[in-house]
């Protein structure tokens, strides 16, 4: 479960550049719910994630996990409780270490102490066992550098790492937006599968509309920083990209108009 309260981040605050990146979000998502983020560039998407993850620091505002406040702890002291998976399949792996180096530091995330060499040989059939489930062969790579791997075998392995000790939020930031068509859908069908089998509360930020409408619980838009628009179930409902266009269309005429009241 994760609650947003109130969250306001203010970039370069009080200079002529200030920039009010979330002004006041709120969101309550319930444990193992799938929530699609969607906005228009600056929306607040990126942001709004960095300050789950511990990135970037609120300046106002609540972040709690199943009731644990995360607002005042360093993103490694979150790690144990927020995985993360980046646009970038360079970023989130070490490249110069193993597949199975990198499934042994997810395996150690959150934990004080690293595993010990008995624990990981012991988790090594774990984690090919774990790999043989994506069917691209890694099963028989374990100790090839990652760096080798393609950019979609990488983000599955990312995927992998960020579910292999179920954190209880995951949080995707356009994780198939660097990938091509077919590995993208194999990674969004991966994704779902992974939510869905671990349960996992999860948040992805995407710029594909069709992909915020197909997949997931709950479509959230972000405007100016703020949860403009918030669709239970959209595959359900049968809505399209234009439905979304109008709403979000709709909403920027009502933010307008609310400004106007107020000069009025
Ligand atoms: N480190 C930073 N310093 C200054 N301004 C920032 C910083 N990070 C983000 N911003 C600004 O905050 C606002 C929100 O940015 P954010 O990256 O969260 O938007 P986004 O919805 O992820 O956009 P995009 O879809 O373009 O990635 C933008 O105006 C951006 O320029």
């Amino acid at each position: 479960m994760l609650t947003l309260k109130d969250l306001r981040v203010v970039f370069n605050a009080g200079t002529p550049i200030q920039n009010v990146a979330l002004d006041g979000l709120a969101l309550h998502v319930p444990a193992g719910q799938f929530v699609t983020v969607i906005g228009s560039n600056g929306a607040g998407k990126s942001t709004l994630l960095n300050v789950i993850s511990g990135e970037v620091t609120l300046d106002e505002g609540s972040i709690q996990i199943d009731g644990m406040e995360m607002a005042g702890l360093s993103a490694w002291r979150r790690a144990g409780h927020v995985a993360r998976v980046f646009q970038d399949p360079l970023a989130g792996t070490c490249e110069d270490l193993s597949i199975e180096e990198n499934l042994a530091l997810a395996d150690a995330r959150g934990q004080r102490r690293g595993l010990g060499r008995a624990v990981r040989r012991e988790r090594r059939e774990e984690y090919r066992e774990q790999l043989r489930l994506l069917d691209l062969g890694l099963e028989d790579r374990l100790e090839d550098p990652i760096g080798l791997l393609s950019g979609g075998q990488r983000q599955s392995v990312s995927l992998l790492m960020a579910a292999l000790r179920p954190s209880r939020i995951l949080l995707l930031d356009e994780h198939t937006a660097a990938l091509d068509p077919r590995t993208a859908d194999y990674v969004l069908a991966l994704t779902r599968k992974l939510v869905k089998d671990k349960g996992l509360t999860t948040l992805m930020v995407t710029h594909s509309m069709r992909q915020a409408l197909e997949i997931g619980d709950r479509l959230v838009m972000l405007h100016r920083g703020k949860v403009a628009l918030d669709v239970a179930e959209p595959a359900s409902k049968g809505l399209g990209v234009p439905d979304l266009l109008e709403m979000f269309q709709r909403v920027r005429a009502e933010a307008i108009s609310d400004d106007a009241l107020l000069l009025g």
